[in-house]
């Protein structure tokens, strides 16, 4: 098999923060070790503080290791050249208020090198990917939660990177915003884009992520593909349409008869409330 080089790859980070308390050592992160294959969707979950950010801020370069190494691509993440492939979403990001999303998207786009017909195209092709061409010339001071996060995720994918990283992408956004973002997720990763995001917002990472690694107090209890970890191995769903009771008695019967199994639960299956949501107040089935 060809050798692929990961898009992330931390291995054994640990970050410790002195406190302003006694100067004392607060261990934020404790022997993290990731691996992301390109292409891929891993969420980091885990409580407040539990050491998200930092692990996120080591592989951007933004905080120093106090032992482990982290690589994007393949490069030290010390090193300058590992951001070239990189679009990073902040928690929360910071704009220039008086600046349209257009002008904002104009000017990160400056800053990453693009000018003339080139940059134009740019700010086009990510005001229309966030679904903002209709805001294109308002004030980002007036914008929504959903919309400053569409438009931090515009600006994350200025340089057209390989890999984004996006901090509590859905903070403070309402169901039918948060849904945009993880429709935009979905199209990241048909483009091949690798994203590594982290949340506290657990059934939104359900629905994107194909990874999932659970951090506790700076260390990861947990990780794996999301199917292996949350499928209850001893159990096997069959769910019928326009079943008649006689069928799904016939099915019981089946069942009582069958030695070692068991019927759990029959019924009718459940929406989510997220979706029971998005469909009374968009319409349609969402
Ligand atoms: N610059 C810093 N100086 C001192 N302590 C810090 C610093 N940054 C983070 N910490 C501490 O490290 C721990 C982990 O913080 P971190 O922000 O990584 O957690 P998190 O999982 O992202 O939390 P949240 O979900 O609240 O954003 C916390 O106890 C936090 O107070």
């Amino acid at each position: 098999m060809a050798d692929i080089t990961p898009a992330v790859e931390i291995k054994d980070l640990v970050k410790d923060f002195r406190t302003s308390f006694r100067k004392q050592l607060l261990r934020a992160v404790d022997g993290v070790s990731i691996r992301i294959m390109p292409g891929e969707v891993y969420g980091l979950i885990g409580p407040n503080g539990s050491g998200k950010s930092t692990t996120m801020k080591a592989l951007l370069g933004l905080v120093a290791p106090t032992s482990g190494n982290c690589s994007i691509f393949g490069k030290d993440s010390l090193k300058v050249d590992s951001r070239n492939d990189v679009g990073f979403l902040p928690e929360n990001p910071y704009f220039y208020k008086h600046l349209s999303g257009a002008e904002t998207l104009r000017f990160y786009g400056k800053l990453c090198g693009l000018r003339g017909r080139k940059l134009e195209d740019r700010v086009n092709e990510l005001l229309s990917l966030v679904d903002l061409e209709g805001a294109r010339d308002r004030r980002i001071g007036g914008y929504s939660k959903g919309m400053l996060q569409r438009i931090g995720l515009a600006q994350a994918l200025v340089q057209e990177p390989r890999l984004v990283i996006l901090d509590e992408p859905t903070a403070g956004v309402d169901p039918i915003g948060s849904r945009q973002i993880r429709d935009l997720i979905f199209k990241l990763r048909e483009r091949g884009i690798t994203v590594f995001l982290c949340s506290h917002l657990l059934e939104q990472v359900q629905e994107v992520c194909d990874h999932v690694g659970i951090i506790f107090r700076g260390k990861m209890v947990k990780e794996g593909r999301l199917e292996d970890l949350i499928a209850i191995e001893d159990q096997t769903e069959i769910i019928l349409k326009d079943a008649s009771p006689e069928l799904v008695e016939q099915i019981r019967s089946l069942v009582a008869a069958s030695s070692g199994t068991s019927l759990v639960r029959t019924g009718k299956p459940r929406t989510t409330l997220e979706r029971l949501f998005l469909r009374e107040t968009q319409g349609g089935d969402q």
